[in-house]
């Protein structure tokens, strides 16, 4: 009897699959680091092959671990770093190049391009996202460009993309001997190259990239029965089928269970996203948020969200650790900062990378401001963490224009979420409580989620929202001036970083 769904949780620094039970427990997991490949300032890339490696190994070992064989697990659900682009060799399961990660800023020139013209506004219509590196299709378009043989090879039909799910179904029910090439409409509206309204790749959008269309994997919905296929059996994952697939911001939505309009919440990892359920509506935004696809389950309409996307958040704290020097390891930022009871007017804005949402300027870089020599570790480690903060209320705030909600409650997920510091400043810089689950896996576990309602393990939605508990509780203690007056400042500190190299 199989009395468990496995996820694999394909995250940017590491592989995880965990095992849960009926009532959401976890009752396995097994986690490996991958390398992170940075051939020049600016460009991040990942082994494929060592991905897949890494997952045979995490499924296999968990498994063994909790003494469970393939036959106890009902179905798998896959979750994934999202806009990971991955082009490889459909005869021989060798890709062309390195995956060129989503943090990959390469093909800055391209989405420069774009937006000096109409396809910009194209672009923002149809696949609800502005033209910026961030996504796959202009890393497509470069690893078409610069590695020899790759675009004669698409045309022909032999080189297959796809994203960190895409390229792990494939593996896992097959590879070359059958492997099947499919994806999700989440991740499928990450690319930069799914319509919206249609769920289809758009011949336009494919016309901007270059792209022929027989590279792209067939799009289904993020729960499905038949669509994924089943495990082929290599390392310990015979015979199990694969029935949910969403990109990893969509699967910690649903792990939350925030399943009616108005509901958010946000993840706190290397970056953070912040997603609001929108329901069956798109919404468009006009300040600089995302609109993208939360989740789809069976042949249900599909469900919408705005999302406010951060590049730099807990790998600011390991940029103090690994940089700097100023801490040994992520926890003791919070001990730091708690020697000060306040930044001392330091503002540390990590735009190391340029800024995402909602500024999407890819000529802002990293500032620490306003320092006196009065300042010490301590007011820098404090202000890292008010900077995690400050970003999530600028895309709070963007979504309340946007679409009209007020947050009354945040719930939050993710490794930063361990620090009580960083969250209780983020009730005060919100100026709403921050909720935790008890249950803090909700990547893996929405993954589970979707691959178990599509098999009947959970019968709906209500049955899952009923499984949500919290586990703890911030309230804000700011006054509302000393959270206007903090906030001021950091708009004043994100402009000094705007500008501040030529991307030409
Ligand atoms: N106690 C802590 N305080 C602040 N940041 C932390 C703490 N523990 C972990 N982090 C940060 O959390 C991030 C890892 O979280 P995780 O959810 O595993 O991220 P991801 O899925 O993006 O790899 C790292 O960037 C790390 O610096
Ligand atoms: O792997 P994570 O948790 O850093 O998430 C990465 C996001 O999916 C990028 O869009």
């Amino acid at each position: 009897m199989a009395d468990f769904i496995g996820a694999v949780d394909q995250g940017t620094t590491s592989t995880r699959f965990m095992v849960f039970d009926h009532d959401g427990r976890e009752v396995a997991r097994h986690q490996l680091e991958h390398e992170q490949v940075l051939p020049r300032a600016g460009w991040v890339e990942h082994n494929p092959l060592e991905i897949w490696d890494r997952t045979q190994t995490v499924i296999g070992s968990a498994l063994t671990s909790a003494g469970l064989s393939s036959a106890d697990i009902a179905a798998i659900g896959i979750t994934n770093q999202r806009e990971t682009a991955i082009v490889w060799d459909r005869h021989t399961g060798r890709p062309f190049h390195n995956a060129i990660v989503w943090q990959d800023t390469r093909t800055d020139s391209i989405a420069k391009a774009l937006d000096s013209d109409d396809r910009g506004q194209v672009i923002r219509h149809k696949a609800g996202l502005p033209p910026a590196t961030y996504f796959s299709a202009g890393k497509i378009q470069w690893i078409l460009e610069n590695v020899d043989g790759v675009r004669e090879a698409a045309e022909r039909g032999d080189a297959l993309f796809g994203t960190p799910d895409t390229w792990l179904v494939w593996n896992l029910t097959g590879g070359p001997r059958g492997g099947i090439h499919a994806t999700d409409v989440t991740n499928a509206s990450r690319t930069m190259l799914m319509d919206l309204t249609t769920l289809d790749w758009d011949d336009e959008l494919l016309g901007f990239f270059g792209i022929p269309r027989r590279m792209l994997p067939q799009i289904h919905a993020s729960s499905d029965d038949t669509a994924y296929g089943i495990t082929s059996g290599e390392r310990g994952t015979a015979k199990v089928p694969i029935t949910g697939v969403l990109g990893d911001q969509q699967a910690a939505t649903v792990g939350q269970v925030c399943f009616e309009p108005g509901e958010a919440k946000n993840t706190y990892g290397t970056g953070n996203f912040l997603l609001l359920n929108t329901g069956t509506e798109i919404v468009r935004s006009k300040n600089g948020l995302l609109t993208t696809v939360a989740y789809q389950f069976g042949s249900s309409a599909p469900v919408y969200a705005l999302e406010g996307s951060i590049a730099v958040t807990g790998s600011a704290v390991q940029w103090l650790r690994d940089q700097l020097g100023i801490i040994s390891g992520a926890s003791e930022v919070e001990t730091l900062a708690a020697q000060v009871d306040d930044t001392g007017g330091v503002y540390f804005v990590p735009a190391f990378s340029g800024l995402f949402a909602p500024y999407w300027r890819s000529d802002a870089r990293g500032a620490i401001v306003g320092l006196s020599r009065f300042n010490t570790n301590a007011h820098v480690a404090r202000a890292t963490l008010e900077a995690i903060c400050y970003q999530s209320r600028d895309v709070a705030d963007a979504m309340t224009a946007d679409s009209g909600v007020r947050l009354e409650t945040l719930k939050v997920d993710g490794g930063v979420t361990a620090n009580r510091l960083c969250m209780q400043l983020q009730a005060d810089i919100l100026g709403v409580p921050v909720s935790k689950p008890v249950v803090p896996e909700t990547t893996a576990l929405g993954a589970a989620y979707a691959a178990g309602l599509a098999t009947g393990f959970w019968s709906g939605t209500d049955e899952l929202r009923a499984k949500w508990a919290e586990a703890e509780r911030w309230e804000p203690s700011w006054s509302d001036d000393q959270r206007r007056d903090g906030y001021a400042g950091w708009r004043k500190a994100v402009d000094r970083t705007l500008d501040w190299v030529d991307v030409d």
